[in-house]
């Protein structure tokens, strides 16, 4: 039971296997993995890099009375190992995983294993580093006014950073150059840059899902193909070789050699998919609409999403379509989701409502981009996996899958590849900058940081972010997803409850139409740390005759008074002296003292665009290694998931039974009442108005009478209407 092997070297020591936590059930070394419950032990010291595998025997707990014999081995080895030898640095390091394996091997070991392991590590915010910057902000920042930090001329020079055409100023942040460097010390504490590499490498740092993280694989070139590896795989051969496949498709579809069920051409598409399988893809669409390229290469054909379960959002998406011309791309990592499926459906449905129940129609109309592992579920909805299926593997995190097939089929089909192979090219570039650059030269590092630095030592707990820019309109709904799914969590990586505030509340309009709704609230109202994008040139300037300025100077006018306003605020005095009544100076004094960044880019193409994710995508994961989070997973969206099932499920059973047959019981009277109340009202629209019929079953009947009834078809060739219906 226990492995042959009498040591096993580690840190360059040998070890006997009952030492490292791993021997539970089975320990070995190994350089290579295959099975799925393989977790590596590894640790970066230079030239003493050793990598030890744990490998449960088989997951079961059966093996008790070994577990038990095998747990004592390594009490008595932990026991008598100094506390502050690497030893112990190692098990705190692999904490999670070897808690992890611990949950696979059963409930008794796991109880056992807790009890053995040191205790986890320290939470960060009982460091040395943590503490020195909580008393710098109380004992030096919160004294200090931006107005008056504004004038210091060596700090305005020395906080900004570029690269590549990105220019990003942090001089409106309360920080100072000292905060800087406490933000720094704290980074390094943290292993901050290690942990970084670690990601790019393939690491598998969402460890409780036991997956590498890798979506800057997505971006990376051909030529770096061989140097990551996921079990065995070599991620970005399997990306490239993914993108040629997109490439090809993209360009049978767009040349008419692929055409739909009835040979008409293509030229809708429908894109099907929720949260990040939509918000990303869509917050791309939007920049290129207006882009130059993309306005030329989208002509003829039009793209739409798809993603509120509603039936209205179908409605929206899909009435004046014509489904002989519209291709549906199902977008779904798992291919499992409720609201994405049931639209697939629906969507389904729809085809077939116009050409006949012939799987033909799905397998011609249908494309699926989704999880290598859910390829099964793929085949069963009727898609042709061999010609219209695009993986991506569970290395890639829905809300990080921009990059891959999620965004590379809807937005290649509208605007053909090589517009998205220039968006990958700018999130590589910036993909780059953050791998290699120093600290303090860091764009995406010190936005981090200074997010850490806002939230859990300024307190704000909010954040805006506003792009003077309209196409980019949907970026902070996508960033919201980003960061708030991400880092919205309260365990850390050691599997401890944090008592420091993480995850930001992220929203944002672009401006100016944001000074006009809720700007208010950041002048006078709370402290909302502002993050202004700003772009040298626009996508489409105006200047009108009689005007002094273009219409973009006028946007870019405000992109940098904003900031400065926010910064100063405007005292008693400046108001008094402007002639203001004494009654309501105090109602226009503004405090000032509120921070925000200034990022500035050339101008918004599709490089830009990939380079303003990756900065976001980084920005989120450096302020989930400071926090020790995973901000890989998202178990509260998870449970949210669940939930709507014992719901549907009275839902289901009410439906099929006549009024007052069955009453729906449910958590708490609360929920009851307001559960009844729903289905007595709304039983007569479910059945169509009040048939004597006892049970209609459900949406694709409305759907159908939706389409069907509403818009059909006049004549079957429709072909002079950009594929919509006349
Ligand atoms: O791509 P899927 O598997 O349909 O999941 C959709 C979305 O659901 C979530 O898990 C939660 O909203 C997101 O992370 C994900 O992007």
């Amino acid at each position: 039971f226990i492995s042959p092997q009498p040591t096993i070297p580690v840190l360059g020591r040998s070890l006997p296997p009952s030492v490292v936590s791993s021997n539970v059930v089975h320990c070995r070394t190994s350089s290579s993995s295959s099975s799925s419950s393989c977790l590596r032990m590894k640790k970066n010291r230079g030239e003493r890099k050793r990598t030890t595998k744990i490998m449960s025997k088989d997951g079961s707990s059966e093996d008790s009375a070994q577990i038990a014999a095998a747990v004592e081995q390594l009490q008595i080895q932990l026991e008598s190992t100094d506390p502050s030898s690497e030893l112990d640095d190692i098990a705190h390091h692999n904490y999670p995983k070897v808690i992890l394996q611990a949950d696979k091997l059963g409930r008794s070991a796991h109880a056992q294993i807790l009890r053995i392991l040191p205790k986890p590590k320290p939470l960060v915010s009982s460091t040395p580093e943590w503490k020195r910057l909580q008393r710098h902000a109380v004992e030096n920042i919160q004294s200090m006014h931006l107005r008056d930090m504004l004038q210091d001329t060596e700090r305005c020079h020395s906080m900004y950073a570029e690269h590549d055409g990105v220019y990003f100023d942090y001089s409106r942040q309360q920080a100072t150059l000292e905060t800087m460097d406490l933000l720094y010390d704290l980074a390094n504490k943290q292993e901050l840059m290690p942990r970084i590499r670690g990601m790019f490498n393939g690491e598998k740092i969402n460890f409780t899902e036991d997956r590498a993280v890798l979506h800057t694989a997505l971006r990376a070139s051909k030529d770096q193909a061989g140097t990551v590896f996921v079990d065995g795989m070599d991620a970005i051969a399997e990306v490239h070789e993914v993108l040629d496949q997109i490439k090809k498709f993209t360009e049978a579809f767009r040349s008419g050699q692929i055409t739909g069920y009835t040979g008409k051409r293509m030229r809708n598409i429908v894109s099907v998919g929720i949260g990040g399988s939509y918000l990303g893809p869509e917050f791309l669409h939007e920049v290129l609409k207006t882009e130059a390229t993309g306005i030329n290469s989208s002509l003829g054909y039009s793209l739409r999403f798809l993603a509120n379960v509603d039936p209205v959002d179908v409605e929206r998406t899909c009435a004046d379509l014509d489904p002989e011309e519209t291709l549906i791309i199902v977008v779904s990592k798992t291919f499992t989701t409720a609201e994405t499926m049931l639209n697939a459906r629906t969507m389904r449905q729809w085809l077939w409502d116009f050409m006949g129940d012939d799987i033909d129609v799905v397998r011609k109309h249908v494309v699926a981009c989704s999880s290598i592992s859910a390829t099964e579920n793929v085949k069963a909805f009727g898609v042709d996996t061999d010609k219209y299926f695009f993986r991506f593997w569970d290395w890639v995190g829905g809300r990080y899958s921009v990059c891959g097939a999620a965004g590379a089929v809807p937005i290649s089909l509208l605007y053909g590849f090589d517009l998205f192979e220039k968006f990958l090219e700018g999130a590589r570039s910036m993909d780059q900058h953050f791998l290699n650059a120093p600290m303090n030269k860091n764009i995406p590092v010190i936005m981090g940081l200074l997010g850490v630095w806002n939230s859990s030592f300024m307190g704000y707990n909010s954040r805006a972010l506003i792009p003077y820019a309209q196409a980019l309109l949907r970026l902070p709904a996508h960033i919201q997803q980003l960061d708030m799914e991400s880092n919205g969590k309260r365990i850390n990586r050691f599997g401890v409850e944090i008592d420091y505030p993480v995850g930001e509340v992220d929203f944002g309009e672009p401006g100016t139409n944001s000074q006009h709704s809720f700007f208010q609230l950041i002048h006078q109202g709370q402290t909302i740390p502002v993050d202004f994008l700003g772009f040298v040139q626009s996508q489409h300037d105006l200047l009108m005759d009689n005007e002094k300025l273009s219409s973009h100077d006028e946007l870019m006018a405000n992109f940098f008074a904003q900031p400065d306003a926010l910064a100063n605020g405007k005292t008693a005095e400046e108001v008094r002296a402007e002639g203001c009544p004494e009654e309501l100076v105090l109602h226009k004094v503004f405090d000032g003292n509120r921070p925000s960044s200034s990022l500035l880019f050339p101008q918004l193409s599709a490089y830009v665009t990939g380079q303003i994710l990756s900065l976001y995508e980084h920005r989120t994961a450096v302020q989930g290694f400071i926090w020790d989070l995973n901000s890989f997973d998202q178990w509260g969206v998870e449970l949210g998931k669940k939930l709507a099932l014992d719901v549907k499920e009275h839902l289901m059973e009410a439906r099929n039974n006549e009024v007052g047959d069955h009453e729906i019981i449910a958590d708490n009277p609360a929920t009851s009442r307001i559960m009844n109340y729903y289905v007595k009202n709304s039983r007569d629209a479910v059945r169509g108005g009040g048939s004597s019929n006892p049970v209609v079953t459900s949406a694709t009947s409305v759907t159908r009478k939706t389409h069907k009834d509403f818009f059909p078809p006049q004549i079957h060739d429709l072909g002079g209407h950009s594929g919509r219906l006349s």
